[in-house]
Order: C-alpha cells, then structure tokens, then sequence
C-alpha cells in the first residue's frame, strides 16, 4: 500500500518561477534555465510513491536536489508544483493547523547536525516535542524514557546533549524524532557528520529497530555505500531529477544511465547480487525416475555438461550425477541413476548472495542449485562462471556491449 505518493513535484528557487516553469516545460535544462531567469531547479518533476513500512531512500551528489525533495514532503519548503499525498490526503492543499499535524503527528525529521538544545538534559530534548503538544509531564518523560531506551541511550537522560558525542547525539535526534510516534521519519543525512565506525553502528541499529518499528523511512544520503546498505528502493537524483528508482540489486544488475553506472561501478556486488538475478531458470537436469541411466547420458551428450542436478518428477532437488559415475553403474547394469545421485551439497535460496555462494564454488564446474525456500523445488542454477565474474568486479550487462561480444566483434 502506498504510504506517500509525490506526483509531479517541481521545487524552483528564484523569482521568475512562472517563465522558469514554462521553460522547463519546454525542456530546457537546468544550467539553460538558471542563465535565462536566475531560477534554481531544485527538483524537477518528481513522480514516485513510497510503500508502507519502505525503507526509501535518496541518494545523489550535494547539489542534486534531495535534500530539497525531503523538505518538500513536510513542506518545510513550499513545492512550485505537484502534489504530496500521504495516506490518500494531498498535504500541499493542507492550512497551517492541518500542517502542523501532520508535522508533529504523521512525519518527524532527524537532521544531519542533529538539532538539538545544548542546555536541555537528553530526556528534555526528546520529551520536547511533546512538551509542544502540551501533553501532561508524566505522560511524556513516560514516553521519552521509552524511546531512549529503544535507541540505546538508558542512563543517559540526564545528561546535557552537548556532552554528548556525536553518536550518542544523533540518537537523541532519532529519539525525539520517535518520540511522537510518527508514521513517517525523514532523516536528512543523518549519519553523514559521523566517523565511520560510529556511523557503521548506527546504520545497523537503524536496520535492527526498523525491524522492530515497521516506519516508513525517507533516508537522505549522497553515500551509495550506505544507500545499498539500508535501503528497500533507492531514488538516485542528478540535477534535480530522479534518474532511476529501484531495489539495491535492481541498480547494481541494471543502471538506467551512464551516470549510475558510474557510481556503482566502485560497488563490492558480492554482497548484493543474488542468486535470483544470477540463475538460469532452465537448466538441464536428469530426472529420476523419469531418465534412467540412458536418458541421462543423453542429456549429458547433448549438452555437454559432464555434471547434472538430479530432481523427482515434482522438482524437488536430490543431488548431482556425474558421468562417471552414471557410467560404473551403467557398467554395473543398474537401470536408474538412484546410486548415482551425490546427495550432500550446498544449496542456494534465491536471496543467497554471491559472498555466501562462494564457499559453493567445488570441482568439475558444477553448478549451485538455487531451490525455493518453501517447497524445496529447483528454481534454477547458478554456473560457476557467474559467480566468478561477479567476483571480479565486472560489470557489463546493463545495455552495454560486453566485453565478450567486444572481443568477438574485433576477431570477426
Ligand atoms: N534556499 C535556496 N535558495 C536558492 N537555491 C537553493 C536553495 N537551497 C538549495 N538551492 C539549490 O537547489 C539545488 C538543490 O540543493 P539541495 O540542497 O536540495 O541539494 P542536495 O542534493 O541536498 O545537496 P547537499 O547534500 O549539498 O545539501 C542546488 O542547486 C542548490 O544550490
């Protein structure tokens, strides 16, 4: 269910808005437009909807309009165009009061240089909001302890924020920014003033208590790292302008422009490329039951594979037979390929990564068998020289000529 839905949403900064618009209309660019009316386009037309309980996303250079698009969505900033739409109420037609309720109620910010009261104890700062509301003082330290505990911070609350590191500071803004219960939590780079170790840890409690809470999370980030790292889609923004949306893998597997590309060539895939996008979804197999020795031998002949996944007639995976094999107990005059199946070897789900694949990688280029994790039926294979060349970094098959047809291209 679609939690926000931004329908073409246009941010323009400058006073010649109206000329501006048309001429983006028009479609001129972003340096064309700034020179003929000094208007900034911030964000242009940005049309996507954010899934209940998402973990979305965006991710682009400073200077590319993200943090602009957040602020949109609780119109901190005033969109020029477009509509934002959160739980089917379109929140650019709302007046101040329904404004402010939305704010404090349905979508909470946590900010990249935490903004916080320096002279309040950490308890104070993240009952503020509530403070706000006028809810009775019980009542919200109540509250405020709760959250503390959550984000790791018990035996901090009375301690002044500004004694705080870093770390523990952002806690405190992430906090607050629960405190109120939110449906919706927009963090503005909220990890990037952090050292990298710090930042690491709060990346993965992020994760952890996402797991528990089930927000719905619009995350701000120019770090492709950490955008793979967290997030369920991925916006990637350039000049205003979403250039793609998709699932982590989605971006790695197939960059919509060369500008992606670009960035997720420095990527380590392993992590991240699964056995689901890696698989043949047809492989030849030797059925038992069905082939016998003789129709698996044929299998083998026609193909050329000297290793075959054996499954029942219902696809359920048993093992490997290996042609030598198939052929001493042939030569034993066995009819079925019963005693030839190698029954104890590794599978994949089609969520195994290519990093767990690795340890699979055995001899005489067998495949690794990707079963669904449910009915343990065979959904495909992934070859071994699938899984090589992810390792390597590789990364071509994305509309772009390999370097395969490349090199045949320039024999022929
Ligand atoms: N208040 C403003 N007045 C005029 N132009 C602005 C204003 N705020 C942002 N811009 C311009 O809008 C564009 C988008 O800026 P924005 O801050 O949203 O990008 P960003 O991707 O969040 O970058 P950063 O990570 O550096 O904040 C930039 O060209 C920026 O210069």
């Amino acid at each position: 269910m679609s939690k926000l839905k931004i329908e073409d949403l246009t941010l323009l900064f400058g006073h010649e808005k109206e000329k501006a618009l048309t001429l983006l209309k028009q479609g001129k660019t972003k340096a064309e437009i700034f020179k003929e009316t000094g208007c900034t386009v911030a964000v242009k037309n940005a049309s996507f909807s954010i899934k209940q309980g998402e973990f979305f996303v965006i991710m682009g250079l400073s200077g590319s309009g993200k943090s602009s698009l957040l602020r949109c969505l609780n119109r901190l900033i005033e969109p020029t165009s477009g509509s934002v739409i959160l739980n089917k109420v379109n929140i650019t037609n709302l007046d101040d009061k329904g404004l402010q309720k939305v704010r404090r109620k349905e979508m909470a910010m946590v900010f990249q240089n935490f903004g916080l009261l320096p002279h309040r104890s950490v308890i104070e700062n993240v009952a503020f909001g509530l403070e706000l509301q006028e809810i009775p003082e019980k009542e919200r330290l109540e509250k405020a302890k709760s959250v503390i505990d959550l984000v790791g911070l018990q035996g901090y609350e009375n301690q002044h924020t500004a004694s705080l590191s870093g770390g523990m500071q952002q806690r405190v803004g992430l906090a607050r920014a629960l405190a109120n219960d939110p449906e919706i939590l927009l963090m503005d780079e909220a990890f990037s003033a952090l050292d990298p170790l710090i930042r690491k840890q709060m990346q993965d409690e992020l994760i952890d208590l996402q797991e528990k809470m089930h927000k719905t999370i619009v995350f701000i980030t120019h770090d492709l790292d950490e955008a793979i790292q967290l997030g369920d889609r991925i916006a990637i923004m350039k000049d205003g302008e979403i250039v793609q949306i998709g699932t982590p893998e989605d971006i790695l597997t197939n960059p919509a422009t060369d500008y992606v590309s670009s960035f997720v060539e420095k990527v380590d895939r392993k992590s991240i490329i699964t056995a689901g996008s890696l698989m043949f979804d047809k492989p030849t197999v030797a059925i038992y039951l069905k082939d016998g020795i003789e129709g698996t031998l044929r299998k083998m002949r026609t193909s050329g594979l000297t290793t075959l996944p054996a499954v029942s007639i219902d696809k359920h995976f048993l093992g490997f037979v290996y042609l030598r094999d198939v052929l001493e107990i042939k030569a034993q005059g066995e009819k079925t390929i019963k005693n030839a199946i190698i029954k104890d070897v590794p599978v994949a789900y089609a969520d195994t990564t290519v990093e767990q694949m690795l340890p699979f990688i055995a001899e005489n280029g067998r495949v690794v068998p990707v079963i669904d994790k449910d009915t343990h039926k065979l959904i495909g294979v992934v070859a071994q020289t699938s899984l090589l060349i992810e390792t390597t970094g590789i990364n071509w098959d994305h509309g772009t000529e390999s370097p395969i047809d490349k090199i045949h291209k320039e024999i022929i």
